[in-house]
């Protein structure tokens, strides 16, 4: 494997760790770690691990990343579905475990895409609050947006900008932003020899460049006294202690905090940016001296007073109609979401984040949660709907065993037969669960379970 790494590469890294250099080269024949992040928006790490069928040893910088064996396949398992875990590299958890976001936070999360962090950014909200998920590509915005959908979040705003036109609309609007920059990617040549075979030497400067104008931007959205956390997956100086040195020199509002130690987070390294001796402040997770992959951290403050953040939510108020077919829809429930934040859009329903008067002219793919849509005479729920739903959430609920067969059919998109007494409820629509966790939808006519579950979340084998 070493013999496939780029010279140029292998002599920067040689020249920077010096003694250490040989039991890094030795770390690229160690076996790679597999990670798993319980989403405690749906389950909390006890519960989790008292049904947990896998081999889970804790992650120790965070509280709910766990590594798990190969042969485990969580992501084969009904649980996947249900979004109660997020299958993540174990140092790629750091950075969303060390920014300390509370419920009610406003959050950015400016490069998001496919969603490994802002997902945990979201469940740390609890629901309140809201988190803006951003991704520039296009394609990449689907992927985040079908992640942020299975880990149930309700509260997000999923756009698909360059950083600049959301700080135009976005200013100082923030109390915690998440940089998680595009980079080199030289920490993951070991996960994905891949991106090994696309690295040349100006790679590095490039980034480093574009790092400084997203951080920018960054700043730029973040209130007083917010929190930004910049992180890489990168070895090389220039787009770590190179661009906090950037930071601190080009933004004397912006301090560098200290970041909780564990054990194999190394300092950051002063010669390797301006100087400053506060860059011993970042942490550098090196491969060699723990068991994840490389990566790059840095938490820094904007000074300042943090002001509350305003919520400025201006639906169109839903018909009459609508309103009478959405609550026959949870009757005898009452709809478990706030009223003024329920907004119809050509007969979609959604449910929108606190602030939503922010996005004139922005791309977006998402504003809120997409509850379903209104048809003819009824309310046709979605599948984002069920997985933000808890079991206790809605009146009519069909709960499987994972130990079931019928759990993988209805994943396959099959009709089931349901046997007399399975269903509390015994026609209409179902919130079919696994082990009391929702999965999706399906409506039952005569014993037999129409499938709901969507044709493009469906499993083939
Ligand atoms: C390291 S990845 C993000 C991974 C993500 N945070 C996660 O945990 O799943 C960096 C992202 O930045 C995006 N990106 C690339 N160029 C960008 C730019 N000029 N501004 C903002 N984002 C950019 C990439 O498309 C990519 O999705």
């Amino acid at each position: 494997m070493i013999e496939q790494l780029p010279k140029a590469f292998l002599e920067r890294m040689k020249a920077m760790l010096g003694e250490e250099y040989e039991d890094f080269l030795k770390s690229y024949e160690a076996p790679r770690q597999f990670g798993l992040r319980i989403n405690t928006l749906k389950i909390s790490v006890e519960e989790f691990l008292k049904q947990s069928p896998f081999h889970l040893t804790k992650v120790p910088w965070t509280e709910n990343g766990f590594y798990y064996e190969e042969a485990d396949r969580p992501a084969r398992h009904p649980y996947y579905a249900s979004g109660l875990y997020y299958l993540q590299e174990p140092s790629a958890m750091a950075p969303a475990a060390i920014l300390p976001v509370a419920p009610g936070d406003y959050v950015l999360d400016l490069c998001a895409a496919p969603g490994g962090k802002a997902t945990e950014l979201g469940a740390r909200l609890k629901g309140q609050g809201m988190l803006v998920a951003n991704e520039i590509s296009a394609s990449r915005a689907k992927a985040l947006l079908r992640n942020i959908e299975l880990c149930g979040i309700k509260n997000s705003f999923i756009t698909n900008e360059v950083p600049k036109n959301l700080a135009r609309v976005m200013p100082e609007f923030f109390d915690k932003v998440l940089v998680d920059a595009p980079c080199s990617g030289e920490g993951m040549f070991r996960k994905d020899m891949d991106v090994a075979k696309t690295w040349d030497e100006s790679r590095p400067e490039f980034f480093a460049n574009l790092q400084r104008e997203i951080v920018s931007n960054a700043i730029s959205m973040l209130k007083p006294g917010g929190l930004m956390l910049y992180s890489t997956c990168t070895f090389a100086p220039i787009e770590n202690e190179g661009t906090i040195s950037y930071i601190l020199e080009n933004f004397p509002e912006m301090e560098l905090l200290e970041i909780p130690a564990y054990e194999g987070f190394s300092e950051g390294n002063p010669e390797w940016g301006n100087g400053d001796d506060t860059l011993k402040r970042c942490v550098r997770i090196f491969p060699h001296k723990m068991a994840g992959e490389g990566h790059f951290i840095a938490l820094l403050k904007k000074k300042g007073i943090l002001y509350p953040s305003k919520s400025d939510v201006a639906v169109q108020k839903p018909e009459k109609e609508a309103w009478k077919l959405l609550n026959e829809f949870w009757a005898p429930m009452e709809l478990p979401f706030e009223k003024e934040r329920i907004e119809i859009r050509n007969q979609n329903v959604y449910y929108l984040p606190p602030a939503s008067n922010h996005y004139k002219g922005i791309h977006f793919v998402r504003n809120g949660l997409f509850l379903g849509e209104l048809k003819k005479n009824r309310f046709e729920p979605s599948e984002p709907l069920a997985l933000a739903l808890s079991q206790d959430q809605f009146p009519a609920i069909l709960n499987l065993s994972s130990e079931e067969e019928r759990v993988t059919r209805y994943l396959r998109g099959e009709t089931l037969l349901i046997e007399d007494g399975e269903a509390k409820v015994k026609k209409g629509w179902q919130l079919v669960c696994v082990d009391g966790h929702p999965l999706g939808f399906g409506k039952l006519v005569n014993q037999t379970l129409k499938n709901k579950y969507p044709a493009g979340w469906r499993r083939n084998s």
